[in-house]
């Protein structure tokens, strides 16, 4: 059933491409967030439709960090409330953010019915999207790798911290091994220097090279800058309240690269497929 309706979703809607990225991290508080809503709103800012799909904590952080009223997440959508469009809140240039808590649970666990809804919601979506940007929960827990299997891109956010590093580790192993994914952008945050972003990719690269069959490639180094805390004090992104700020200009930096990453092929370029994706998983 779960198939049939898919299919035909995607019939449907041939000509909405999207991209969608996952941004991961393994460990928590490595700044996957903030570097989640800054390149969103960067991409924006370039004419990109973007719509930011909030798997983290949720509420708190869209709240928190850029001051919006979130009511209605994606757990209403699946109780048949009311649709994906409705539980949307517009963040600064337009981006569109999708509260995806449900409740207390995992993709797994979802039923063949909420699965349905899930697909039916993604095929319904009549705001205009053309990049996607999953904000997954820390950790590896069957969500991040579900969504990190599905999407096109898998972005991990490391920092110079050894939990970072082998948290990263475990995550990318696993997203190999069982998933089959073996391309990761890599994006090194709160580091001093150039040569310190550099360091850090190489010392991931090196032990990730060594045992598993994968790619990695470094997309972003992206400085310590006080201006990302005292943005969020503001509820404000950085790129919008300090601008020239180097954090600001390496998220622009990253932003620009992005128009340039190849969009997907024509039949895995639906939303729908994504869900598809990410749902087949737990059949
Ligand atoms: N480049 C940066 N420079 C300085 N501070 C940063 C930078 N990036 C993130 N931070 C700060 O680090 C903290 C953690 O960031 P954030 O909440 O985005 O991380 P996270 O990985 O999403 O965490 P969690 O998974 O726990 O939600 C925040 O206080 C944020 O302001």
């Amino acid at each position: 059933m779960i198939d049939d309706q898919a299919r035909s979703l995607r019939t449907m809607s041939r000509n909405k491409q999207v991209k969608v990225v996952a941004i991961t991290g393994g460990k928590g508080g490595v700044g996957k967030t903030s570097v989640t809503l800054n390149t969103a709103i960067a991409c924006a800012k370039l004419g990109r439709r973007v719509l930011v799909l909030d798997a983290d904590l949720g509420l708190a952080n869209v709240d928190v960090m850029l001051g919006l009223r979130v009511e209605r997440n994606l757990s209403h959508v699946l109780n048949g409330d009311c649709t994906l469009d409705e539980i949307l809140v517009t963040g600064p240039h337009g981006i569109k953010i999708a509260p995806a808590t449900s409740g207390t649970k995992s993709m797994a666990e979802l039923s063949a019915h909420e699965h349905a809804g899930l697909i039916r919601a993604f095929g319904e979506l009549k705001t205009p999207i053309d990049l996607m940007l999953i904000d997954t929960a820390a950790g590896i827990s069957d969500m991040v790798v579900s969504f990190s299997r599905a999407a096109q891109d898998v972005v991990l956010v490391v920092c110079d911290e050894p939990t970072s590093l082998t948290d990263a580790y475990a995550l990318i192993k696993i997203l190999n091994r069982e998933q089959g994914v073996f391309k990761f952008k890599i994006i090194a945050n709160t580091v001093r220097s150039e040569r310190e972003g550099k360091e850090l990719f190489s010392k991931l690269s090196k032990v990730t090279t060594r045992f598993l069959d994968v790619a990695l490639e470094l997309i972003a180094i992206v400085p310590f800058d006080e201006n990302v805390r005292k943005a969020v004090r503001k509820q404000s992104a950085i790129v919008e309240a300090f601008p020239a700020s180097p954090a600001s200009k390496a998220i622009n930096k990253l932003a620009i690269d992005m128009q340039h990453w190849p969009m997907p092929a024509q039949a895995g370029g639906h939303l729908e497929f994504f869900i598809e994706n990410l749902v087949s998983l737990h059949d």
